[in-house]
């Protein structure tokens, strides 16, 4: 493979019984950039996340992470490409019984023999990279405002210093003042660790804050990729209304 594309993926299809979600899915990821995944409600976004990172598994088709398909890994070379990257689910999917401190070693504790004490430092050092302050690591999630869980959760995703980050939905229930400095982190953290991150998002002011391409998914596929200037002059019909609409023309300020 191209050293250029981390994640490549060629005729997939995933199904729920007799419920096809995906079906004859390409899409090709480039090493370093941020990719928006958009598509109605229910188009499989968050599916299409799961089946990369190996918890759903395709019906046919292939997909290659870090140049390797994860059903031809044994187990410790599937730990290892578990380990390079970092996952921050819809919800947060914070342990609600462990403080933020607890929930960023669960990674460490998992994939490393590291020992107890530089866990903890590691995983305060992370809390203080997703922007909260040193004094939530003691606190229970449920302790902490959304947006402060959604950088909890952020810390988690960087535990293991990933390459490859997946955030599903960061700025859904956010207001618009703490979702724009959420994504302002994205793009600082992107940055600076020259990380590749997938996003699944429905938030416009998002995708033009954050991401280089955008990805749109319909009709069981992907319909596009593109940057966004691109997707506003591609001719379909959803594409058009999410753009062209009035949220669509609000964010990119016209
Ligand atoms: N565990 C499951 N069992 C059965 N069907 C499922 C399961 N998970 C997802 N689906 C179905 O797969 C389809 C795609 O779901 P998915 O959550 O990926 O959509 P989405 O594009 O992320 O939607 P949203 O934007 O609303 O979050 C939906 O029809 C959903 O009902």
């Amino acid at each position: 493979m191209t050293d250029d594309f981390i994640i490549r993926i060629r005729d997939l299809k995933t199904a729920y019984g007799s419920h096809v979600v995906h079906e004859h899915l390409d899409l090709d990821i480039r090493r370093g950039e941020i990719i928006g995944i958009i598509g109605p409600s229910g188009c499989g976004k968050s599916v299409l996340l799961r089946a990369i990172t190996g918890l759903k598994e395709p019906a046919a088709g292939s997909i290659e992470v870090f140049g390797k398909r994860l059903e031809t890994l044994d187990a410790e070379e599937r730990a290892a490409v578990e380990r390079s990257w970092g996952v921050m689910f819809q919800d947060g999917a914070l342990f609600s019984n462990l403080t933020v401190r607890e929930n960023v070693m669960v990674p460490m504790k998992e994939h490393t023999e590291l020992s107890p004490q530089l866990c903890r430092e590691l995983a305060d050092m992370k809390i203080l990279m997703a922007g909260l302050h040193a004094d939530a690591g003691p606190k229970f999630p449920s302790d902490l405002s959304g947006g402060m869980r959604k950088r909890a959760a952020l810390a988690r995703a960087l535990a293991l210093d990933p390459e490859l980050l997946f955030l599903d939905e960061p700025t859904a229930g956010l207001d618009p003042i703490t979702a724009a400095n959420f994504d302002a982190l994205i793009r600082d953290l992107q940055r600076a660790l020259g990380l590749t991150v997938f996003l699944v998002t429905h938030d416009v002011d998002t995708l033009h804050a954050t991401c280089d391409r955008i990805a749109v998914l319909g009709e069981k596929r992907v319909l596009a990729v593109g940057t966004i200037d691109e997707l506003r002059a591609f001719d379909h019909p959803w594409v058009q209304e999410y753009f062209g609409g009035p949220r669509g023309r609000a964010a990119a300020g016209h």
